[in-house]
């Protein structure tokens, strides 16, 4: 007997807007149903932060160090291929990076090796309406650059973070959207927890239209200063020796460049219990106390623009001590 066709969606949305929030929010429900989901984590640091947050008994492989839209997208079918052939799931979910350009991945997920094996199903694209409404009108800098075009290739828009707009402001966000792409469903959220109805779709990506989404999403990426938009974001990863003091980190965060996007990471603070996870995405400070289930090392990851980065180096620096 041959095993039925595998379902793939991929979640795409720029650093920090939501998508690890998401696919938490699938898992629970796929559960719930009695699935047998798996998982591929797309990074664009090295330290597997994302992937830890999966529950343990889901198959979840961490792609780190890079973007499965260009240095490592001939990794991804291999990655799929093998995630198949030792769990047969009967649901693939692919997060990819903050940066990554969907139509490019769609590429490695459509591999002629993958083709009687899985489907490519949705393109979900996590839209951070805060960061949204601050920054829709410059729409020549390179980061709406890049969400113009996770939005125009998506099937299905969450517009995520709606907890942190005015609510009369969605009308005007959801116009600006839907310039940009006037079909694919929109539901506006709170982490997740609504627009999880394309898990229920039943219709495949057209190819014939990914070379079309592919080359609009190629213009707005390159488009004036005839740069990648992402060729300008940097990663870096800060390893922690010793615990850090919780007040000087909060404050330095208060005081981050506009130009650092993305921070996530683990650390023990000074004179407390266990480890917390942090998340620092759009000028928002999250810190939670978790538990991981095996030994992990503690680290901070930043993203951002490389000046941007530079300019936090030294304040970074401080706060782990060096
Ligand atoms: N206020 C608010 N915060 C949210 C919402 N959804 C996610 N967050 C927070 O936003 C931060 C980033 O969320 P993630 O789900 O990790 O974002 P991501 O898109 O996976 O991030 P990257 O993979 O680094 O690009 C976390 O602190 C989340 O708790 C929301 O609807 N409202």
């Amino acid at each position: 007997m041959t095993n039925p066709i595998v379902p793939i969606h991929v979640l795409t949305g720029f650093l920090g807007s939501g998508k690890t929030t998401v696919l938490l929010a699938l898992l629970e429900r796929l559960k719930a149903e009695g699935k047998r989901p798996a998982v591929i984590i797309n990074e664009f640091g090295d330290a597997d932060v994302d992937g830890l947050l999966v529950q343990d008994d889901i198959p979840t492989e961490s792609m780190l160090g890079g973007c499965i839209c260009c240095t490592i997208r001939g990794d991804l079918s291999m990655t799929i291929l093998d995630l198949y052939e030792r769990y047969n799931p009967d649901i693939l979910l692919i997060e990819a990076t903050g940066a990554a350009h969907p139509a490019e991945i769609i590429e490695g997920v459509s591999d002629a090796s993958l083709l009687t094996r899985t489907e490519l199903r949705t393109i979900v694209n996590v839209i951070d309406a805060r960061m949204l409404l601050d920054t829709y009108t410059q729409s020549t800098n390179r980061e709406a650059r890049l969400y113009k075009s996770q939005i125009q290739t998506a099937g299905w828009l969450l517009l995520n973070k709606i907890d942190r707009v005015p609510i009369e402001s969605l009308p005007e966000l959801e116009k600006w959207i839907r310039q940009y792409n006037e079909h694919a469903p929109l539901v506006a959220t709170i982490k997740g927890s609504e627009g999880l109805g394309f898990m229920d779709s039943h219709t495949q990506v057209n190819p014939g239209d990914i070379v079309a989404q592919r080359e609009g999403a190629a213009d707005l990426a390159m488009e004036e200063d005839g740069e990648d938009s992402h060729s300008s974001l940097t990663v870096k990863t800060y390893y922690l020796d010793e615990p850090i003091d919780r007040q000087s980190f909060q404050s330095a965060c208060l005081s981050l460049p506009h130009g650092l996007h993305r921070m996530k990471g683990i650390v023990r603070f000074a004179g407390e219990q266990g480890l917390h996870l942090i998340q620092y995405a759009y000028r928002e400070l999250e810190m939670m106390p978790i538990q991981p289930q095996k030994a992990v090392q503690e680290v901070l990851v930043v993203i951002g623009e490389s000046d941007a980065l530079s300019e936090a180096n030294e304040a970074m620096l401080e706060i782990i001590g060096f």
